[in-house]
């Protein structure tokens, strides 16, 4: 799909002469080639009319734009001209495409704009504006502001910013205070009086920076040159965009509208929250419970925990966090009950009822938990595919209702572009990010880019939470077949005078015949910062020996990654050998 040349003339016509210039264009790309031979000494006189264009250039000469056949041997190659080159890309004036089938039509057509993006969270802000940074113009339209999404409601900044990352780090810090004074007490510290919580003021302030924040990303647009259209998106053919009634053309379309709560379709739904709605309650949840065993359920069990609000999370399988590392799967579920959140396994939703005082009742296949003030459902997102046009026009959808795309985010139909959690690909913000630099690499300059999935690292915001990144242990035995864990599972500095008792475990996958480190995983404070940094080691490819070549940090939580000595255990694809875990080792040894 990618590379397709073609190449069209443009004749200035002058007083005493006509030049004749030949572009090659590449996609969307045009380079300047050369002129003819015969009015070669009239380049210069061009060049500086046309550089000090353009509507006088319009006025006093005549353009004849033509599509020939791509070899012309009798040009000059001319090794030159930046100027030129930028202005051929940014002056609407010279569109004189000879299209190719990369994602266009064929036959020269002028449109609005060369990327029309709908959707204005991370994927679709990142790729807008660095489509404007690479020449191309570009709008984007979006819903009118709201913390709540709707079929109406979105808002400059998308779910990350308004309603997912953002708000809930804000929450996650607003609730990790009482822990934090609880932590201080065998550090000497004393409360005349229990600390209380003010709930609205810390929803009054969490507003105020999404306020913030949606007009920095409004900013961002407009110095970037983009066009911000408020209202909703629909595509009407390959090129043309609907947003309330007014329709825009454009080269190609952008759909980054990412996705939205999805809640099962039981009796009694309509009681229940999802996550838009529980970042924004006007009052803390006295008792809640919250279903579903995945990111944004552990993340809210521990703010609402922290809170002081009274958990209980139902999950339908025996363990949270389905695909991560069973040891961490375990480890977290543990911690998080020692704080008080009461995990109610193997019970699935059947019903919400509603009693006569207003609180209400969560039926499972189990039985029933009465006296919730509140019942949240997070249990998964799916794309916000309805009501876009997709399927009038042709573009492929997965059952779930997620745009099918290929490597380079390019949907079933070549004008139009997918980004972000509407392709449910790695639904998280940076990846969001990089799916959408990678297109503006492929569409607008000419590098068909695809997205590395590789060694993406994520985090839970649990508390403990957790940091990841690679392979998990049963993802490397299946991958690799002999593997070396280490682990270390240890009572971290600050518990020893806090005297709470929490743990800190910590894990490393290694292949046990290159020694590289396939993944690494960590449940415990600050795990999502120290993980970021390690990151980039396991996305090197680092082996176990550098790890070990490398000083630690002390005392720091982070060292043990680099001072695990003894593996845990060997699993080898026909045997499997335990070992003591380094912790065992070094208290052995009287470490
Ligand atoms: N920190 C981060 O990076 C964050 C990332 N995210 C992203 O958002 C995505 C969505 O998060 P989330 O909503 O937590 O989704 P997840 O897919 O992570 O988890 C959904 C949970 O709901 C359960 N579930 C699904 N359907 C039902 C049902 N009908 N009845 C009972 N339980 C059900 C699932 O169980 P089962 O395992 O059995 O399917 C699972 O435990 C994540 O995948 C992640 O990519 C979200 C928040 C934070
Ligand atoms: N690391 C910071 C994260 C905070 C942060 O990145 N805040 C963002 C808003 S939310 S995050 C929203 C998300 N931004 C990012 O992910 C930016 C991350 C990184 N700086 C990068 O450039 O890659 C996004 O939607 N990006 C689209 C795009 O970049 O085009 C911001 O812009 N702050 C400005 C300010 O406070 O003044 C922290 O923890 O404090």
């Amino acid at each position: 799909m990618h590379g397709i040349h073609s190449i069209a003339f443009l004749a200035f016509e002058f007083p005493e002469t006509t030049l004749m210039l030949c572009f090659e264009t590449e996609k969307h790309k045009t380079i300047f080639r050369g002129a003819t031979r015969k009015q070669s000494e009239h380049r210069k006189k061009a060049m500086a009319t046309s550089l000090s264009f353009s509507p006088s250039l319009t006025l006093n000469t005549r353009f004849i734009a033509k599509t020939l056949p791509i070899s012309c041997p009798s040009f000059l190659p001319l090794p030159f001209s930046k100027t030129l080159l930028s202005l051929s890309t940014r002056r609407r004036t010279l569109t004189v495409r000879a299209e190719s089938p990369n994602g266009v039509d064929a036959v020269p057509h002028h449109y609005d704009f060369d990327l029309f993006t709908i959707g204005a969270g991370s994927g679709g802000v990142r790729a807008s504006r660095f489509a404007a940074n690479n020449g191309a113009s570009v709008a984007i339209c979006e819903l009118p502001f709201s913390t709540i999404s709707s079929d109406t409601t979105g808002g400059v900044g998308g779910t990350c910013v308004i309603r997912g990352c953002v708000p809930k780090k804000l929450l996650v810090y607003a609730s990790k205070y009482s822990h934090e004074f609880e932590e201080s007490n065998g550090f000497g510290w004393r409360y005349d009086s229990e600390p209380k919580h003010d709930w609205s003021s810390l929803i009054a302030n969490k507003n105020a920076e999404l306020q913030r924040l949606t007009g920095i990303y409004k900013n961002i647009l407009k110095n970037a040159g983009i066009k911000l259209i408020e209202g909703h998106g629909k595509i009407i053919d390959p090129h043309t965009v609907d947003v309330n009634g007014k329709l825009y053309s454009a080269k190609h379309i952008l759909v980054s509208v990412g996705g939205r709560p999805f809640i099962p379709d039981i009796p009694g739904k309509e009681h229940a929250i999802d996550s838009d709605a529980a970042l924004d309650l006007p009052s803390k949840p006295e008792k809640i419970a919250i279903v579903g065993g995945g990111y944004i359920a552990l993340e809210f069990a521990g703010i609402f925990n922290g809170l002081k609000s009274d958990v209980h999370v139902f999950i339908r399988q025996k363990k949270v966090l389905r695909g991560f590392d069973e040891e961490i799967r375990d480890f977290v579920a543990e911690q998080m009950s020692l704080r008080g959140i009461e995990f109610h396994t193997e019970e699935s939703p059947q019903a919400i009822v509603k009693s006569a005082d207003g609180s209400f009742s969560l039926k499972t296949n189990k039985g029933t938990v009465d006296g919730f003030s509140h019942i949240m459902f997070a249990t998964g997102r799916r794309a916000n595919t309805k009501n876009l046009g997709l399927e009038s026009v042709g573009v492929k959808m997965a059952k779930d209702g997620a745009i099918e795309v290929d490597e380079y985010s390019q949907t079933s139909v070549p004008s139009i572009w997918a980004v972000g959690d509407v392709t449910n690909r790695v639904n998280l913000t940076p990846v969001a990010l990089m799916e959408g630099m990678a297109l503006v690499k492929t569409v607008f300059q000419d590098k068909p880019t695809k997205p590395d999935y590789r060694a993406v690292p994520s985090a839970v915001f649990s508390q403990p939470p957790i940091g990841q990144v690679g392979l998990t242990e049963e993802q490397a035995v299946q991958q690799y077949g002999d593997i070396d864990i280490f682990t270390a599972n240890f009572r971290p500095l600050k518990a020893t005078l806090s005297g709470l008792p929490d743990r800190v475990f910590m894990k490393l996958v290694v292949c046990a015949k290159t020694n590289e480190v396939l993944g690494l995983h960590m449940c415990g404070e600050d795990a999502p910062e120290i993980v970021q940094g390690f990151a980039v080691a396991i996305k090197a490819g680092l082996t176990k020996a550098d790890f070990d070549a490398t000083v630690g940090v002390h005392p720091s939580a982070a060292e043990e990654f680099v001072t695990m000595r003894t593996p845990t255990r060997k699993i080898r694809q026909s045997q499997s050998s335990e070992g003591k875990s380094d912790s065992e080792v070094k208290a052995t040894a009287g470490v």
